[in-house]
């Protein structure tokens, strides 16, 4: 990544159409995939043009830029299905991810993303906890991979939790997004089957003039207070180091992923001062209720005249903060969803939340049961689905992702 790109628009925040530089190739040329050399070439704009490097030290969809559209698919291993097989899986998938976060088209091309360029795609391979039984690895399974704890709140379905793999695909364009979600399931062929699959959402890059923090379907500012690259910790909080157990991992990290529906009717039903209570910031800009800008540090000990704290005992950035969760820090890096309206008109909607973390126990798990236990916001969400997923450095070239694993 170059380094003219801003902090905020590498994390949590989508920005304009010009932010180039960010990715490899975002300089507004002609990269789009042509059917035969006689079509004409289609000109693409840099939201279009711009690619996210497949090979590297961690995968892509981590640090990358929030994308404009996201698809989450959890697949299950075919029964009879054995190591050898997952490593044509794994190989298979690298390939075509390869090729289509280049922009150029796979074997048995659908043709859907044609002339859309690569559109910042990422695509990002994990593997669940049952995914090391099914393969006979079960010794190479990382410790940091024990199924998350129940949580009291939980209301979680079974279908639609777990895996034993795990691929997230990111793209500014949704033809790309989906055409990569299709060419994906179809280089599963026989051997592995999908187990769920949700899609999800955010700002369009270039829909506003500066780069800003992404809102949720809740209307908040959603991602300000997220560990930065640039922090000294970054790498140690989000990625497991280069001598990690196991080895395998390396550059890796851990992916929580959580459906996590918003109950909109009762949030909606609350004054806008209700409402930034619960989240101890502002609406409007993501100010802290304690002062200043959004970016200013939340003060959790600023009290009024009257010895009132300004940030609620109860309020979601104190439950969740890392200075009240013994330094416990994730890299939060969401889709909203938005799966139609229910009967009672309710809309079915809400966050997929997905939380990096170089460590699960020293990330989620400690803020979850803190949340469990007495957090504003949990009167207004669900937790409908779970999953854990080990998500191996980024392949070498030549290599593919999980290979170390694999072929160890
Ligand atoms: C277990 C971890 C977390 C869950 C689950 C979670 C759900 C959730 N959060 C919001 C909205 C906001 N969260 C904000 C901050 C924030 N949230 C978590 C963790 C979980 N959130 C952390 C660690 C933090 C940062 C705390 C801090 O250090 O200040 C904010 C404030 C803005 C920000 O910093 O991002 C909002 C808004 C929703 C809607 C939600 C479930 C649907
Ligand atoms: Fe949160």
């Amino acid at each position: 990544m170059s380094s003219d790109i801003t902090r905020r628009r590498l994390l949590g925040t989508v920005g304009a159409a010009g932010a180039g530089g960010v990715v490899v190739g975002a300089s507004g040329g002609v990269i789009g995939a042509r059917v035969t050399q006689d079509d004409p070439p289609t000109t693409l704009t840099t939201v279009g043009s711009t690619t996210v490097p497949f090979h590297g030290k961690h995968q892509a969809g981590i640090t990358t830029p929030l994308q404009a559209r996201g698809h989450l698919a959890a697949f299950d291993l075919a029964p009879g299905a054995n190591r050898k097989t997952a490593a044509a899986l794994l190989r298979r998938w690298s390939t075509a991810a390869q090729k289509l976060t280049a922009g150029e088209p796979v074997g048995d091309d659908t043709g859907v993303a044609l002339d859309a360029g690569p559109s910042s795609l990422t695509v990002t391979f994990g593997f669940g906890s049952s995914f090391f039984d099914r393969t006979g690895l079960a010794r190479q399974r990382p410790e940091a991979l024990e199924p998350l704890p129940d949580f009291t709140s939980d209301a979680l379905d079974p279908k639609r939790s777990n895996g034993d793999l795990w691929v997230q695909i990111g793209a500014d364009d949704a033809l790309v997004a989906f055409h990569a979600l299709r060419a994906v399931q179809k280089a599963a062929g026989d051997a592995a089957r999908v187990r769920w699959q949700m899609n999800g959402f955010n700002r369009t890059p270039g829909a506003t003039k500066q780069p800003m923090t992404a809102r949720n379907l809740m209307g908040q500012m959603d991602g300000t207070n997220n560990p930065q690259p640039t922090d000294e910790d970054f790498d140690q909080r989000i990625f497991v180091p280069a001598d990690g157990d196991p080895a395998w991992m390396a550059h890796g990290s851990y992916a929580v992923v959580r459906r996590i529906r918003m109950l909109l009717d009762s949030w909606e039903r609350l004054s806008l001062d209700e409402q930034e209570k619960v989240i101890g910031r502002r609406k409007s800009d993501g100010a802290p209720l304690s002062g200043g800008t959004e970016t200013t540090p939340v003060d959790l000990d600023k009290t009024d005249a009257a010895g009132n704290a300004l940030i609620a005992a109860d309020a979601h950035v104190r439950t969740s903060a890392p200075e009240t969760n013994g330094g416990a820090a994730m890299l939060r890096r969401p889709f909203s969803f938005h799966d139609g309206i229910d009967e009672d008109g309710i809309p079915d909607a809400g966050l997929l939340f997905i939380a990096w973390q170089a460590d699960p126990l020293k990330g989620f798990v400690p803020v979850q049961r803190k949340l469990d236990r007495g957090d504003a916001l949990s009167a207004f969400i669900r937790h409908e689905a779970s999953a854990l997923f080990a998500v191996p450095g980024g392949a070498a070239k030549g290599e593919y992702v999980g290979q170390r694993l694999l072929e160890a």
